[in-house]
Order: C-alpha cells, then sequence, then structure tokens
C-alpha cells in the first residue's frame, strides 16, 4: 500500500520571463506558464493520476497553475485548500529586483548564497515598501514576513505539510501540491532527506508533475520521485539553474 503525492511548480510567471526575484509578489502566469500548466494537467491525464484534493498557496501563480492542470485533467471539482505555508520563499529586499543585475552588483558568491544556501536570507525588505507583503489582508493573523531563507520556509512548510497534506494521503487520497521552486524545493529536501549542502543544486522545473509514491512512514519508495516528462523537465531545471548568467 502506497500513498501518491504530486508535487506541481507552477509555470512561468511573468516575473520568471522577466528574470526578477518574486518571491510573495503575486505576479501572474505567462502565456507560456498557463500552456505549461495546461500541459501538465494533460500529462497527469495520460499517466492516469488523478487527485482527490488539492493544496495551493496564496499565491495566484500557483491557485491558477491548480485550475489549468485540473481542467485539463477533467479534475477541476476537486476540494481546494490554500495555505500561505505553501507560499514562495519570501526573497526579502530582493523581491523585485532584476536577477542578472543582482549578480553583477554582488558577484557569484553572494549571489548564489542568497538564492540556494540553505540558511542564508536575503536582507529584509522594507515595511511598506513596494514589494513588501507586510498589510497585504490576505496574511492577517500569519506572522509578518520580511524575508526567509529555505530553512524558514522548511520550518513553516513542513508542519502543514505533515498536518493537512499526509492527513489527506492518509484517508487513501492522491493529493496535488500546486506551489514554487523554494516551497517544493524544502518539501523535496525533508522528503528526499536532502542534506543542508546538497540542497542547494536542487532546482524544480516549472510545470511539470513530480509524482512521488509514499509508504507508510511517508517515505519515498523511489528516491526523487519521477516527472512525468523527465526529458523536459530536465531542460527546465537546467534553465532555471541558469537564471541570472546572461
Ligand atoms: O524569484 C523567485 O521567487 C524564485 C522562483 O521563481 O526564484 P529563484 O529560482 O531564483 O529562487
Amino acid at each position: 500500500m502506497t500513498y501518491t503525492l504530486v508535487l506541481l511548480r507552477h509555470g512561468e510567471s511573468e516575473w520568471n520571463a522577466k528574470n526578477l526575484f518574486t518571491g510573495w509578489v503575486d505576479v501572474a502566469l505567462s502565456e507560456k506558464g498557463v500552456g505549461e500548466a495546461k500541459r501538465g494537467g494533460e500529462l497527469l491525464k495520460e499517466s492516469g493520476i488523478l487527485p482527490d484534493v488539492v493544496h495551493t498557496s496564496l499565491l495566484r501563480r500557483a491557485m491558477n497553475t491548480a485550475n489549468y492542470a485540473l481542467d485539463a485533467a477533467d479534475r477541476l471539482w476537486i476540494p481546494v485548500k490554500r495555505d500561505w505555508r505553501l507560499n514562495e520563499r519570501h526573497y526579502g529586499a530582493l523581491q523585485g529586483k532584476d536577477k542578472a543585475a543582482t549578480l553583477e552588483q554582488y558577484g557569484e558568491e553572494q549571489f548564489k548564497l542568497w538564492r540556494r544556501s540553505y540558511d542564508t536570507p536575503p536582507p529584509a525588505i522594507e515595511v511598506g515598501s513596494e514589494f513588501s507583503q507586510d498589510a497585504d489582508p490576505r496574511y492577517a493573523g500569519a506572522p509578518v514576513v520580511l524575508t526567509e531563507c529555505l530553512k524558514d520556509v522548511l520550518e513553516r512548510a513542513l508542519p502543514y505539510v505533515k498536518d493537512e497534506v499526509f492527513g489527506d494521503l492518509k484517508s487513501g487520497k492522491t493529493v496535488l501540491v500546486a506551489a514554487h521552486g523554494n516551497s517544493l524545493r524544502a518539501i523535496v529536501k525533508y522528503l528526499d532527506e536532502i542534506s543542508d549542502e546538497d540542497i542547494a543544486g536542487v532546482n524544480i522545473p516549472t510545470g511539470i508533475p513530480l509524482v512521488y509514491e509514499l509508504d507508510e512512514d511517508f517515505k519515498p519508495v523511489t528516491k526523487g520521485g519521477r516527472y512525468l516528462d523527465p526529458e523536459a523537465a530536465a531542460a527546465s531545471i537546467q534553465a532555471v539553474a541558469n537564471q541570472g548568467k546572461k
């Protein structure tokens, strides 16, 4: 008896296309991203992996990706649960900044540290500034977040995954989690027991379902799970890794 968990990073967003640090800024999917989301749903349908419930962040790129994918899989009717704890990593003062310009200004080492280290957060964003979410009503009741490293993301996402996602899996449901590059990196780090060092080299492609079969202890039967389109996943992973480079 195994549980089926599907992780889906949103399709390309308008700010992915522009190469800007995004974090909690609530940008839309690009046209390409909508296509990726629909293709993700077709892949689910073709492989017969049909979610019974979907969990998303509070950001429209993830919510819309889930909707496009589920529509394509003819599962738009399933229950939806949304929580800020599945949000992208808050990118602090880097939100809204160009990745290539940041790399040039601060150099490769600092850029990599901010982007992929496990426990070094970027500088905090200024309260009340253009790309801060400190007064956004959707986060009322949640702690005010001004920056996060991946460790922070893991610490807020994991309790949600253990309670809500594993809870749904336990009741026999196939679960889809539609989220973000870095919140999914945190989940994958936990599932695959990836070290703090090695997680720096892990990137998640946009719009390609990653399927994990989990045993009764919620350990992956196959480490790393499997992408439903491995070739496209490999190409997209490389593209994500290269962001910032000209
Ligand atoms: O900008 C962001 O919020 C993330 C995801 O798009 O970027 P990165 O892959 O550089 O962490």
